[in-house]
């Protein structure tokens, strides 16, 4: 009774050291596996009536409801049967500890030390075969030893008793008994229950979810292999996702709404004899919110939501993945009306005949069964299957057939003004030196293009980190340029030390890109150049605003390309040597030639074909000709070495101007677009990027960059 409780969260070691001092606290298993005649042994060490010893153990054991009244509330307790294993193994234990109570001895010692001397109480014969004494001294109490045979014992008593005279009426009791020990019947199966006993006791731990919801250890890998690992996250605790908390691709909500009215009110639509879309993809580059989406559909619905990612789906075992799908949508069904939200599905979902190795049973398998189950379910189910994905054109025709996954919802990188909405979103838990403005909201924005929603919440939170780190009070602009540079460039490696030589070096190559930029008409608007080295072996960064655009054209590709030659250009034109330190530029380079001649058709002597090759296909024959080929090779190089000599001529001729931004850049390692203007003046051309102009640029700048307007006004 005192025990209850503590063992389960004993740990083993603890256990052992419990009972190496026999203490009040082991009646339970004794008693569990004990025979009348054994309370006896357990009499030896524990008193019932005994006053409760005030220790700390005890006092916590008091706190709970008492076992020994209410036995059924134990076995109501569904952890009792983990205590079985730990219970078998302590009470066996116990048993051979406890049977060491009785002093055993040889007949003569026992003759020696008690019975000549009139010690002897009482004397039981046991099974003809054991003799065991009680005593009139308290320790021991009982002894105990064996006997040849019954005959001789009682003539070698008799004698004794002869021997000292004592009279018939008052000689020692004698009681012959015959006891088989609950152990001689036990002992036989002892090894298979420990057995059995072990290995549900193991079975059962491994099976124990871990806290987080994930499997537990490898044992439940494999136990649990065919279930799925879809997540539940409950409509009423766990998500507190909506729409307003998706900013941005208002055109995917507007989409996805029509699933939230479906939940809500399917009647509506049933009524009518409509069928409900059962499913729809959500695509788009990682971190753009189609997960959010997804969660905030549920939430808006107030519907449950599973979540799993396809790539938990495969395993190396046959047959797994289409057991682990049937086991999801068993799930949904029953929580019904629901959302699957189905994130990754192109591990699953691949087109059956791509990939360089052909078909993969396996996979196929677990698409048929999503296929299935997908036709098998009703709309009048209330299931809802959203899937995300990357990489929405490889995935299979079947998949997004009608009555599948029949919606199409694109979620883009968003522009300015869905940033400016992440941001205000992302902004709000943080403590700011101002209130959110529009206009901070804007800058920001402006100053990460091509930023996702997952990276503007990283931004925001590394700014938070930023200020911790610097003591500030609160999260101020510099926090949110220096964690921009971070996100963008990569960590400021000052430890990274440049000899003099190197430095200068990187100078002159970082000034002939920010000078090409600076004159030529299609570069982006400039930031920052500096000439700290940050991130992954970069020496010299220089941070430029392109706008949102979605078509390129033939010169602004060139201008890239020039301004790209810059860096190695500016080393050639200063130095006797160049450096490796163009690597990385070349690279760009020949990528943006290529697909100028590849796949643009900005090449006139190739026309307007695209050579693009499916590279996930073998290549059994030859695409083009080996002339065609020569052709390739020939324009790539010539549009590179065009882009070259322009550079050339440009940055011979803005020598001094290189000169001058090196210089400053040695001293000052840093420098901005104000430093810029200072030292080349104004930029000739107007800066193309609408949201640099609105946000970013002071106000006289504003005018200067707007000379129609300009004019009008004065
Ligand atoms: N439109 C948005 N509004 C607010 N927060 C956003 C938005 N998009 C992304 N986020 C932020 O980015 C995080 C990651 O987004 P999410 O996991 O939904 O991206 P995903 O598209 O599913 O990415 P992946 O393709 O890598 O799975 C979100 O938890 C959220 O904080
Ligand atoms: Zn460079």
């Amino acid at each position: 009774m005192f025990l209850r409780g503590s063992i389960a969260r004993l740990r083993p070691e603890q256990v052992k050291v419990r009972f190496q001092q026999p203490s009040r606290s082991s009646p339970l298993f004794v008693r569990s596996f004990s025979s009348g005649q054994q309370i006896r042994f357990k009499q030896t060490f524990f008193n019932p009536n005994e006053e409760p010893d005030k220790n700390k153990d005890n006092k916590k054991k008091k706190k709970g409801p008492d076992l020994s009244n209410q036995p059924q509330d134990f076995f109501k307790n569904t952890k009792w049967t983990n205590w079985i294993f730990p219970g078998l193994v302590i009470s066996l234990f116990l048993n051979s500890y406890s049977s060491g109570e009785s002093s055993q001895m040889t007949f003569q010692d026992f003759k020696v030390n008690f019975l000549e001397k009139g010690l002897v109480k009482r004397i039981t014969v046991i099974n003809n075969s054991f003799v065991e004494a009680e005593l009139v001294t308290q320790h021991p109490r009982i002894v105990g030893f064996t006997i040849g045979s019954v005959e001789f014992f009682e003539k070698e008593l008799d004698e004794i008793q002869d021997k000292l005279g004592i009279p018939n009426n008052e000689r020692i009791p004698v009681s012959y008994i015959r006891r088989s020990s609950i152990l001689s019947y036990i002992m036989p199966f002892v090894p298979t229950l420990i057995l059995i006993g072990g290995t549900y006791y193991l079975a059962r731990q491994l099976q124990k979810r871990a806290p987080n919801g994930k499997g537990g250890g490898p044992l439940n890998n494999i136990m649990g292999i065919g279930k799925s690992k879809a997540r539940l996250f409950n409509q009423e605790t766990d998500i507190t996702v909506k729409f307003k908390d998706v900013a941005g691709c208002d055109e995917a909500k507007e989409e996805i709404m029509e699933f939230v009215t479906f939940l809500k009110e399917p009647k509506k639509y049933e009524k009518l004899g409509a069928k409900i879309p059962k499913g729809a993809i959500l695509s788009g580059p990682p971190g753009t919110g189609k997960t959010l989406l997804a969660k905030a559909t549920a939430g808006e619905a107030g519907v449950p939501f599973l979540s799993v990612s396809g790539s938990e789906f495969v395993e190396m075992y046959v047959g797994v993945g289409a057991s682990r799908v049937r086991d999801l949508f068993s799930t949904a069904r029953k929580l019904a009306p629901c959302i699957i939200f189905v994130d990754e599905i192109d591990a699953i979902g691949k087109s059956r005949e791509s990939g360089p190795m052909g078909a993969n049973d396996e996979k196929e398998a677990t698409l048929n069964q999503l296929l299935v189950e997908m036709d098998g379910f009703e709309d009048t189910d209330h299931i809802v299957v959203l899937a995300g994905t990357n990489r929405a054109d490889i995935l299979d025709k079947a998949l997004t057939r009608p009555g599948r996954f029949d919606r199409h919802i694109s979620i883009d990188r968003p522009d300015i003004e869905g940033r400016k909405a992440i941001y205000k979103v992302h902004l709000k838990p943080l403590k700011l030196e101002h209130p959110v403005t529009d206009e901070f909201a804007g800058r920001l924005a402006a100053l990460t293009p091509g930023f996702s929603g997952a990276d503007i919440s990283n931004c925001c939170n590394e700014a938070a980190l930023i200020a911790a780190r610097e003591d500030a009070d609160v999260v101020k602009l510099v926090h949110f340029e220096k964690a921009i540079e971070r996100v963008i460039a990569g960590l400021e490696r000052k430890s990274r030390v440049l000899s003099p030589e190197e430095k200068k070096t990187v100078a002159y190559h970082e000034a002939g890109h920010a000078i090409c930029g600076w004159y030529l008409q299609y570069a982006d608007p400039l930031l920052k150049v500096s000439i700290i080295p940050r991130g992954q072996g970069a020496l010299g960064y220089a941070q430029y605003l392109p706008g949102d655009e979605y078509l390129i054209s033939q010169e602004q590709f060139e201008h890239r390309m020039i301004m790209a030659l810059g860096g190695r250009v500016s080393e050639e034109l200063n130095f006797d040597d160049i450096t490796t330190g163009a690597a990385d530029d070349f690279k760009k380079v020949t990528q943006m030639a290529n697909m100028m001649i590849l796949r643009l058709g900005m090449s006139k002597k190739l026309g307007t074909i695209t050579f693009e090759t499916n590279t996930q296909q073998p290549q059994v024959h030859k695409l083009f000709s080996e002339e065609t080929f020569e052709l390739i090779d020939n324009e790539v190089k010539r549009v590179i070495n065009e882009a070259y000599e322009k550079c050339r001529k440009l940055l011979t001729e803005k020598l001094d101007e290189v000169e001058k931004v090196a210089q400053e850049l040695l001293a000052k390692e840093v420098l901005t677009r104000d430093d810029m203007i200072r030292l080349l003046g104004p930029r000739p051309f107007e800066e193309k990027n609408d949201a640099f102009k609105k946000y970013l640029l002071p106000p006289n700048e504003q005018q200067q960059n707007r000379p129609e307007e300009g004019a009008q006004a004065a």
